[in-house]
């Protein structure tokens, strides 16, 4: 059993890369904790610094109370599994799952019983005597996770353990692993890149960006109410929508979104008020996930300021529901680049999206249907800029006009630095 802090922590790498920067983080005691985030923010990095296998640069690392910033690995009672659970290919499973039992001497009767009971729960019972190189990648994966789990460490570190594997087998197993290590009740930290993985299995989850935290809560707390666009964007699917707006708070008429050609109005009651008041007149970006989106009847009443309306350009089915693509002439904001610490990557010489390369080479046009190009406007302009779900019965055709109700209690407001206008509780 242990808990872990991180005070401060950050790490330069000899190269001069700062990949992890003023991190704080507390992980409690039994907790099943997910670090996410895209390739490259210093996930791997955090969790190797954790178990001890890279040096901290600065900042301070407490496990169970004491700091640990110069103990050795293997004082840390920490196990860790990685992306290809190495194992031993001449020993079986029961082999390398009683390794580490053999290696502090352990009563071999009572070795044996638990690697029996550990087999079981982890599904390999049946392959108990069998190699590594006679087992599905999945089976392999279980039988590292096993032999990780067998000596009963403080502290279980997993980096991207199902990254290999298919869509299947990860769904399976990640049931399986998160029911396991529950159920032993070791602090766990989880490494992943896969939004569903993390919201499915964690107790808690810390999004990271470019080595820099952006947000940490439950998984219901940063979805529901994230702390960046980022993050908004990042745990979205279908994307979200995120639109550039400029506020304006007009005596009268409430707080008005002008998003160019389209806008939205927040009444005065409105609970974030008082908090968009101080970006009167200044860049917001509104976050509008799909599914507050409803199609409504043209022409049909609704309050002035909840509708948006474009013109359908594409539509996606998805088996149970239509992802529908409308054209709206409203600026999109790339949520990947606002706020980044990191100064981005140079911009690409050329188009690299197929949809941009063929608009290069059809001369504007990417799509057929000979319809005019949208007004350009101020931000980053996508022409998928309106995107919401239709049941399979309620389906747009392509080319339709459709007005959209917005849930305006729904909608996520940031500043133009990425973050919320109101303070998010946790
Ligand atoms: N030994 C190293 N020397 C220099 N830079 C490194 C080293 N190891 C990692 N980095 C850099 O530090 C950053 C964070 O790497 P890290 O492996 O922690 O990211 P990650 O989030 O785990 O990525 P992935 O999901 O791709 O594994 C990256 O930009 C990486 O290139």
């Amino acid at each position: 059993m242990t808990d872990v802090v991180l005070d401060g922590v950050e790490k330069v790498y000899p190269s001069g890369h700062t990949a992890v920067r003023n991190m704080r983080l507390r992980i409690n005691d039994g907790e099943l904790f997910v670090l996410l985030g895209p390739s490259g923010c210093g996930k791997s990095t955090i969790l190797r610094m954790i178990a001890g296998l890279e040096e901290i640069t600065s900042g301070i690392l407490w496990l169970n109370g004491a700091v640990a910033n110069e103990l050795q690995p293997r004082d840390r009672n920490v196990a860790m599994v990685f992306q290809e659970g190495a194992l031993y290919p001449h020993r079986t499973v029961r082999g390398n799952m009683m390794f580490p039992l053999e290696v502090s001497g352990d009563d071999r009767a009572q070795a044996t019983a638990k690697v029996v009971e550990l087999a079981r729960a982890l599904g390999l019972n049946t392959m108990i005597d069998r190699l590594p190189g006679t087992l599905s990648g999945g089976q392999r994966q279980r039988a590292a996770i096993g032999r990780a789990l067998i000596r009963e460490p403080s502290l279980f570190l997993m980096d991207e353990p199902l990254s290999s594997l298919d869509a299947g087998l990860r769904t399976e197993l990640r049931v399986e692993i998160a029911a396991l290590v529950r159920s032993s009740g070791t602090t766990t930290v989880y490494v992943t890149h896969d939004q569903v993985e993390a919201m499915t299995m964690a107790d808690r989850m810390a999004v990271l960006r470019d080595g820099v935290l952006e947000d940490v809560g439950t998984p219901e707390q940063v979805y529901a109410d994230p702390a960046t666009a980022f993050v908004a964007a990042f745990l979205s699917n279908p994307p979200m929508n995120m639109f550039q707006a400029t506020l304006w708070a007009v005596e009268g008429e409430g707080l008005l979104l002008d998003l160019g050609p389209q806008r939205l109005n927040l009444p005065w009651d409105d609970p974030r008020a008082a908090s968009l008041i101080s970006h009167h007149g200044q860049s917001v970006i509104v976050g509008i996930r799909p599914d507050t989106l409803v199609p409504i009847e043209a022409g049909s009443p609704a309050r002035p300021g909840t509708v948006l309306s474009g013109q359908v350009r594409a539509l996606e089915f998805h088996g149970h529901e239509w992802l529908a693509y409308a054209e709206a002439g409203i600026p999109t904001v790339e949520a990947s680049e606002v706020g980044r610490v990191a100064p981005p990557a140079p911009p690409e010489p050329e188009p690299t999206r197929l949809v941009d390369r063929l608009r290069a080479l059809l001369g504007g046009r990417a799509e057929g249907g000979g319809e005019p190009a949208p007004e350009e406007h101020a931000g980053h302009h996508r022409r998928s800029d309106l995107i919401f779900r239709a049941g399979p019965g309620g389906r747009p055709n392509r080319g339709d006009r459709v007005a959209l109700t917005v849930d305006l209690d729904r909608i996520l407001l940031f500043g133009a630095d990425g973050r919320r206008v109101t303070p998010v509780p946790r």
